[in-house]
C-alpha cells in the first residue's frame, strides 16, 4: 500500500494485546482521518500507552492490524520514522546534556528537519538553550518534550500525555501551537487527563474502559450520548463514575 492520496492516517482495527493475564487492549478499532486531532482517554490502566506502543511498532501484539499513513509500523519503522513524531517522556532524555545539544542531536536525525532555534523561540525556550536539561523545570521540560516531537517536520505526531505538568499559560500556548500544526495538515493523536484540553483540541475521541471502547465520536456527539452537560461529566458518567 502507498502513502500517496490516503485519507486515513491511523487506522486501527480488531487490535488485541494482553500482558499475561491483563487484556491491555481488547478488540479496538478506529480510524484517524489525515489532518484532524484525535483524543485516546481513559483512566490510568485503560491501554492508551499500549495502543500506541503497537501502533509505533514498539510492543508487538497478539492479533488485529495497525497503520500509520497506510504503512505497517514494524515493517517500515525507519521510513515512517521521518514522518512521525513522538513525544517521549522527559525521563527517556540525557539530562546531562545541554537544550542545544539534544536539539542539534535530534535535528541531525532528520531528512527535513525544523529550524531549531526558531522552535525553542516559538515554545519560549531561547534563553535556556545553554541550559543543561537537567536544570528545567518540568514545564520547560515539557515543552522541550513536544520541540522534539516535531523536530522532523512529521505528518503524524503522538502525543501522550500531552500537558501534564504544564502551567495554564503553557497549555494555552501548546494548544496553539497543536491548532497551527492541524492547519498546516498535520495529524496528531493525543492521550490526555484533561477534559477542557480535550473540548479545545480533539475533532473526534475515543474513551477506552479496561482496553475496550466505551465511548466515541466528537466531543458533542459523546456529551450528548451521554445524557451529561459537558465534557467532564460526560467523561465521568461514561466511566461509570457519575455522582
Ligand atoms: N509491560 C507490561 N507488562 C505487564 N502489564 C502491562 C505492561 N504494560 C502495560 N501493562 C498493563 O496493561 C494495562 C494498560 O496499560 P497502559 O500503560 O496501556 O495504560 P494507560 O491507559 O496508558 O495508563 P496511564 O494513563 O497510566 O498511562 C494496565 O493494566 C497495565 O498494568
Amino acid at each position: 500500500m502507498t502513502t500517496t492520496n490516503h485519507p486515513i492516517a491511523i487506522s486501527v482495527q480488531e487490535l488485541v494485546k494482553s500482558f499475561d493475564k491483563v487484556m491491555a487492549v481488547d478488540h479496538l478499532s478506529f480510524t484517524v482521518p489525515k489532518g484532524t486531532i484525535f483524543g485516546l482517554l481513559g483512566h490510568n490502566g485503560a491501554g492508551k500507552s499500549t495502543t500506541i506502543d503497537c501502533l509505533l511498532g514498539t510492543q508487538a501484539y497478539q492479533s488485529g492490524h495497525v497503520s500509520i499513513l497506510g504503512e505497517d509500523p514494524i515493517k517500515v519503522r525507519k521510513k515512517l520514522f521521518q514522518k512521525v513524531g513522538v513525544q517521549f517522556q522527559e525521563t527517556a532524555f540525557q539530562s546531562q546534556l545541554k537544550v542545544k545539544e539534544i536539539c542539534q542531536i535530534t535535528h541531525s536525525l532528520y531528512e527535513r528537519p525544523r529550524d531549531w532555534q526558531k522552535a525553542l523561540e516559538t515554545f519560549g525556550l531561547a534563553d535556556k538553550k545553554q541550559a543543561f536539561v537537567s536544570t528545567l523545570s518540568g514545564g520547560e521540560k515539557q515543552k522541550l518534550c513536544i520541540l522534539l516531537a516535531v523536530m522532523g517536520n512529521p505528518e503524524v505526531i503522538f502525543l501522550d500525555e500531552l500537558t501534564t505538568g504544564l502551567d495554564p499559560k503553557a497549555r494555552r500556548e501548546v494548544w496553539r501551537y497543536l491548532h497551527l500544526l492541524k492547519e498546516q495538515g498535520v495529524t496528531i493523536f493525543l492521550t490526555s487527563h484533561f477534559m477542557d484540553e480535550v473540548e479545545n483540541l480533539c475533532d473526534q475521541i475515543l474513551i477506552l474502559k479496561e482496553g475496550k471502547t466505551i465511548a466515541r465520536g466528537t466531543v458533542q456527539e459523546v456529551i450528548e450520548a451521554s445524557g451529561q452537560k459537558n465534557m467532564d461529566e460526560a467523561f465521568l458518567y461514561l466511566m461509570g463514575e457519575e455522582f
